[in-house]
């Protein structure tokens, strides 16, 4: 596994290289910030003054991944790092490069146009630390600041308003007043901040450590209002849930409020997430059907069941009958008879010429009773024995199977 350290030293190798060719370049962004707290950092970004052509012109492997950005990847030993030309948002600028990319010939310039302050530092490939925004300060007191007027970095990218949030529940730190109040005024304009990005925060916001205060924070500034989704959930209602992700979130809110369904695709999940919800949704309806454990756990997967357990006891829905249905259910994953329809013994064809019948519909409701009936022990895993048991529950009448004994 990589190390850390060795993440900085082979980015170091690509800091070299560009010194050696009369260039600068710096680590910069997230990887600073969590290098100097003591977290953990599996990215490492570097900035430079090195142009997008003369970046892939210096190395040998570099992968074009938003160019007109001013973004390339480029590979040291195998290991990616996004290199990125020093730039500026807005107007204001020395360079104006493809498109409406402006690129600055200094690092100062860029770092003034970033997000936060502790976003905003740079290190040398020695770690020495360059924090003109004062990031350490605020690294130190836990707070989450601007770099320069909120209003105005907020202005430049809509977005922040809600990486500012994210950053609350992601590293527990408390929210500048002023970013407070600018939030609160320029709260509408997240209406025209991509869907996927947002989304993309909220996910990293509901894995953080304090998820509650970042909550209460969106609800507070009104940045509820102009969530996808979540805007037609009432403040009071949103901030009284407690989730783990971003699924559990949604699922525990539709739960409560099946109508909010209709809403859940201005989200734009993935289709694993949006299945996860649906997956979730399900496993309640069949603890309140009180469905067998040995169902519940071969029905769903193990991640389903215990992020469903999750949301049940943090939110306490149900009853404890069910929650201790969950939990065996939990248990019962590991010693079922069959995990999937394949490894029961029987199949559409061998059933058919047993029975002597056609296909058709009877045969899914077969094989379904078949499975159960292994499943909850009632027969044997064994080809002959499911047959009999089988045939001693349908008549076959001319190739027409009519069931006599359901599940
Ligand atoms: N809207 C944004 C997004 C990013 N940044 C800057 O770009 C860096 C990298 O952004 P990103 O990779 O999205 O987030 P990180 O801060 O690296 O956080 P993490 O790695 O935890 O996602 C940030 O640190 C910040 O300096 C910014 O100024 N404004």
């Amino acid at each position: 596994m990589m190390t850390e350290q060795n993440l900085f030293k082979t980015g170091a190798k690509i800091i070299e290289r560009f010194e050696k060719h009369n260039y600068e370049g710096f680590f910069v962004g997230g990887a600073v910030r969590d290098y100097t707290l003591g977290r953990s950092v599996s990215d490492v970004d570097i900035t430079t003054n090195a142009l997008p052509d003369e970046i892939e012109n210096l190395f040998e492997k570099t992968i074009d991944v938003g160019k007109e950005h001013g973004t390339i990847i480029v590979l040291m030993d195998d290991i990616p790092f996004e290199v990125t030309t020093y730039r500026v948002e807005g107007e204001y600028t020395d360079h104006r490069r493809p498109d409406n990319v402006y690129f600055t010939q200094h690092l100062t310039e860029d770092l003034s146009r970033r997000d936060f302050t502790i976003n905003a530092m740079a290190m040398t490939q020695a770690m020495e630390l360059h924090d003109p925004h004062n990031g350490i300060k605020d690294l130190n007191n836990r707070l989450i600041n601007t770099v320069g007027l909120a209003k105005e970095r907020f202005y430049e990218d809509a977005l922040r308003m809600v990486r500012a949030v994210r950053f609350m529940s992601q590293l527990d730190f408390k929210l500048a007043d002023e970013a407070r109040e600018a939030i609160k005024e320029h709260a509408a304009a997240l209406d025209y901040v991509a869907v996927e990005r947002i989304t993309a925060e909220l996910e990293k916001l509901y894995r953080g450590i304090n998820v509650e205060s970042a909550k209460e924070m969106i609800a507070h500034t009104g940045l509820l209002k102009y969530m996808p989704f979540f805007r037609h959930i009432e403040a009071g209602e949103y901030v009284s849930t407690k989730a783990e992700s971003l699924v559990q979130e949604i699922a525990v809110h539709i739960y409560k409020d099946s109508s909010l369904s209709q809403h859940l695709s201005a989200l734009k999940l993935s289709n694993k997430q949006k299945t996860a919800i649906r997956e979730s949704l399900k496993v309640i309806e069949a603890l309140e059907d009180g469905i067998d454990e040995k169902l519940i756990a071969y029905r769903f997967e193990t991640g389903i069941l215990t992020g469903t357990d999750a949301i049940i006891r943090l939110n306490a829905l149900l009853g404890a009958q069910h929650a201790k249905l969950l939990e065996q259910s939990i248990a019962a994953k590991p010693d079922l008879v069959i995990k999937n329809r394949s490894e029961l013994r029987i199949n559409g064809n061998s059933l058919m010429s047993a029975l002597n019948a056609r296909g058709g519909p009877w045969l899914r409701d077969c094989l379904d009773s078949a499975e159960e009936a292994v499943l909850l022990g009632t027969v044997n895993n064994n080809e002959s024995e499911i047959i009999n048991w089988v045939k001693s529950h349908v008549k076959n009448e001319d190739g027409n199977i009519v069931f006599t004994d359901g599940r």
